[in-house]
């Protein structure tokens, strides 16, 4: 199912678990803002190559839109749109203040120089300044994207806009970026899984892992459950798979992939079918790459008891249907990898603030906020009767929802 209307079917769910208003329904499902742009940038050897950028600004009522800018080949409107969507249920799950966007371009950044990458993000900022900002909707890395990204967006606004730290988050310290958020993501899954494990009378050190991808998210995650003696399986990234059924050396794993670029031929596990990755045998799956990966073709060979779910909508709704019915439990993406905007929003508050957390604060706060909307989402599934995702659905469109109403309808 495409992304958008699987998004959408899980928010008119929860719509429905709540009782919205139909003119609220109506209004929380339209994107506020959709910017289209063209960039066209000269390649090194002198030709020009035209891309589609794409911002779409979902949501604002509870304060300034927040989400990631993604470089990936199948960067689409309706995909963009989803994500836009999450970002604005995610942000009121993990009760920052905050709305919900996100961006992208359809590229291939591995297939790009730094030099074109450099001149494709600015060229996209110069298309898009007008419209993003430290108090209207500020951007931060996702797939395909990372801290030199934002540092080339902050530079290119303040061209137009004077010094602007606070219109990115994500981005190196040097410039103001906060310590501790390129780990958040991958840590707030980490938080977020101890406290679903708690709930079983389990914990990481007792378990085994599989994690499909390895960059930001899902490598930070590996190394965490790595160092609280939790069991890493089976890893794979876009070159392939290994697996160890004794558990990977994952800080051996991370310098393998530094040297040579690949997870394969490490001399610490097997190479296996990445198509087999994710119905491996083992406790926790974490899917931490694409999204839809989860789909009605491979849900009833998935073997793991649960499912962290790293990436944006790895799990279509039939897939949902079907890993319920066989029992499996879900921690769903808008909860699962809410580490990584919360922590953006520290660095925000610490830009806006000029003031410097060290990293300790930032993880021990982190935790609270991880742990708080653990036991929020537990308390909608107790009123609801409903399982994870849904608790997290009807928490985040109940906040977006009374902040719509109490800013009014007057024009
Ligand atoms: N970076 C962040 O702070 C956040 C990221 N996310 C989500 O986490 C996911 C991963 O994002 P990042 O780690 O930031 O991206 P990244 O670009 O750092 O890493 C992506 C990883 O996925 C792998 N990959 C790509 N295609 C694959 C395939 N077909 N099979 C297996 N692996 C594949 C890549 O090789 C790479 O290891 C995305 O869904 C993103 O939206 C969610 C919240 C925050
Ligand atoms: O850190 C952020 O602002 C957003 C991260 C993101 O894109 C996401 O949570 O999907």
């Amino acid at each position: 199912m495409n992304a958008l209307a699987a998004t959408s079917r899980n928010f008119r769910n929860a719509a429905r678990i709540l009782g919205l208003d139909a003119k609220i329904e109506k209004s929380l499902l339209i994107p506020f803002r959709e910017i289209k742009v063209e960039c066209t940038i000269p390649k090194d050897d002198g030709s020009l190559v035209s891309y589609v950028g794409f911002r779409v600004q979902h949501d604002n009522a509870r304060g300034p839109m927040k989400g990631g800018i993604r470089y990936h080949p199948e960067v689409d409107p309706d995909e963009v749109n989803a994500l836009a969507q999450l970002m604005t249920w995610k942000t009121a799950v993990a009760d920052i203040p905050y709305g919900g966007a996100k961006g992208g371009i359809g590229c291939t950044p591995r297939e790009l120089s730094k030099s074109e990458l450099e001149r494709l993000t600015r060229v996209f900022t110069q298309k898009i300044h007008d419209l993003i900002g430290t108090h209207t909707d500020v951007p931060a890395p996702d797939m395909g994207t990372n801290a030199q990204t934002m540092a080339w967006i902050l530079d290119e606004y303040s061209k137009f806009h004077g010094h602007s730290p606070a219109v990115v988050t994500g981005k190196p310290i040097d410039l103001g970026g906060s310590l501790g958020r390129e780990a958040a993501t991958g840590r707030g899954v980490v938080f977020g899984t101890e406290a679903l494990l708690a709930e079983y009378g389990k914990s990481v050190k007792d378990l085994t892992f599989v994690i499909q991808g390895f960059g930001n998210v899902g490598s930070w995650a590996a190394r965490l459950i790595h160092e609280r003696g939790g069991k890493v399986i089976a890893v794979s990234d876009i070159t392939g798979a290994i697996k160890n059924p004794n558990g990977i050396d994952i800080t051996e794993l991370i310098k393998h992939k530094e040297s040579t670029g690949s997870l394969l031929n490490f001399g610490g596990g097997d190479n296996m079918d990445p198509n087999e990755l994710l119905v491996h045998e083992c406790d926790v799956l974490i899917p931490s790459a694409l999204g839809g990966v989860l789909n009605r073709e491979n849900a009833s060979s998935v073997k793991a008891k649960f499912i962290v779910e790293a990436a944006n909508h790895p799990t279509d709704p039939e897939a949902d249907e079907i890993l319920s019915k066989k029992g499996v439990i879900i921690l769903p993406d808008i909860y699962a990898n809410a580490g990584g905007v919360t922590v953006s929003y520290f660095e925000w508050v610490q830009n806006i603030q000029g003031f410097m957390w060290d990293e300790e604060k930032v993880n021990n706060e982190l935790q609270r906020y991880m742990t708080r909307a653990f036991h929020n989402i537990k308390n909608m599934c107790k009123t609801h009767e409903c399982n994870l995702r849904m608790g997290a659905f009807t928490l985040g469109v109940n906040r977006v929802a009374r902040a719509t109403v109490l800013r009014g309808w007057e024009a």
